[in-house]
């Protein structure tokens, strides 16, 4: 379903691993609606799998990015102010943590994860963000990924539900700052979805049921649900909209206490 939304757009879309990635769902969704987009990965590894990818949406702007590391940016938005001088929106779409801390108990965080889970998930935004506005009009706009398990406990998330709610709140602080130059930043709530990041977590199938039972909708969300809510959020479609948390969850957070689906009788 095209549009013309996002036509003389050109934005960046970090955190982009393969086609399961949320990424993905939102460079679609963009590409589709006309954007002309660039992509930043981490390591080599992942260079031979996001150069495709990007091809595939007509962009050969494919650059390696550890947002742990400061150069790494530097040397990031220098390529691209080199080659576009302007951008437009920038996506965020990373986050990690030890996952031998996403199991047990959050008491147990050990200070380095914690320092560490805080850089890559939080600060890496508001770094992002120092380099982005440099090369952004009235109009730009920034997106990150959260999730639910910054608002409420839901087990194993641990550090990483402190790390989101700290996002959270730096997606107000952005909000506020780069708003008098007419740039929005806004995050999406996304449900729990099959990505690499989910992998290797354990009882995420059981974490996945849980919500396709519980949700208003009843079903789990896919990236193509998240890229839609992406793309009204990044394009002028969402214009007034900044500082915004947009759960794209199948309505699982509404719900507190769910009528037992009464039998027939
Ligand atoms: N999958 C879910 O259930 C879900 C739900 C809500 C929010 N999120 C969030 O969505 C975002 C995208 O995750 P995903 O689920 O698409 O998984 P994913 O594994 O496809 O994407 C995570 C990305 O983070 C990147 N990354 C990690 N450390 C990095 C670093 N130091 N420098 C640069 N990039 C780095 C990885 O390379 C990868 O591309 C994350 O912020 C995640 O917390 C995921
Ligand atoms: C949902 C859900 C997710 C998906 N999600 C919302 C996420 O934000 C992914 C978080 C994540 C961060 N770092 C790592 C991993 C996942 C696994 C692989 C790894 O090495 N590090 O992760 C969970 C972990 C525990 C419980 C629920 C979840």
């Amino acid at each position: 379903m095209s549009n013309q939304l996002m036509v003389g757009k050109r934005g960046l879309i970090m955190g982009l691993a393969n086609d399961k990635s949320i990424a993905w769902g939102i460079a679609k969704a963009c590409a589709d609606a006309g954007a002309e987009l660039a992509f930043s990965y981490q390591g080599d590894a992942l260079k031979k799998r996001v150069g495709p990818l990007a091809a595939q949406l007509g962009s050969d702007i494919v650059l390696p990015c550890d947002v742990g590391d400061e150069s790494s940016m530097d040397e990031l938005f220098a390529v691209l102010k080199e080659k576009w001088g302007e951008l437009d929106f920038v996506v965020h779409a990373i986050g990690f943590s030890d996952k031998g801390e996403l199991r047990g108990r959050y008491v147990d965080t050990s200070r380095g994860n914690f320092a560490m889970t805080m850089d890559i998930s939080v600060y890496s935004f508001t770094a992002i963000m120092q380099r982005a506005e440099k090369m952004m009009k009235p109009g730009s706009s920034a997106l990150t990924l959260t999730y639910y398990g910054a608002e409420q406990v839901m087990p194993h998330y641990n550090v990483m539900g402190v790390a989101k709610a700290a996002l959270e709140a730096s997606v107000k602080y952005l909000a506020e700052d780069l708003g008098k130059d007419g740039i929005r930043v806004n995050a999406i709530s996304a449900g729990p979805i099959k990505t690499l990041a989910a992998s290797g977590i354990g009882d995420f199938r059981y974490i996945m049921k849980w919500n396709e039972y519980n949700s208003p909708l009843r079903r789990n969300v896919t990236t193509d649900d998240v890229g839609k809510s992406a793309l009204y959020l990044l394009s002028d479609l969402g214009s007034g909209v900044t500082g915004e948390n947009l759960h794209v969850d199948a309505g699982y957070h509404v719900v507190g206490m769910k009528a037992v689906d009464a039998p027939d009788i």
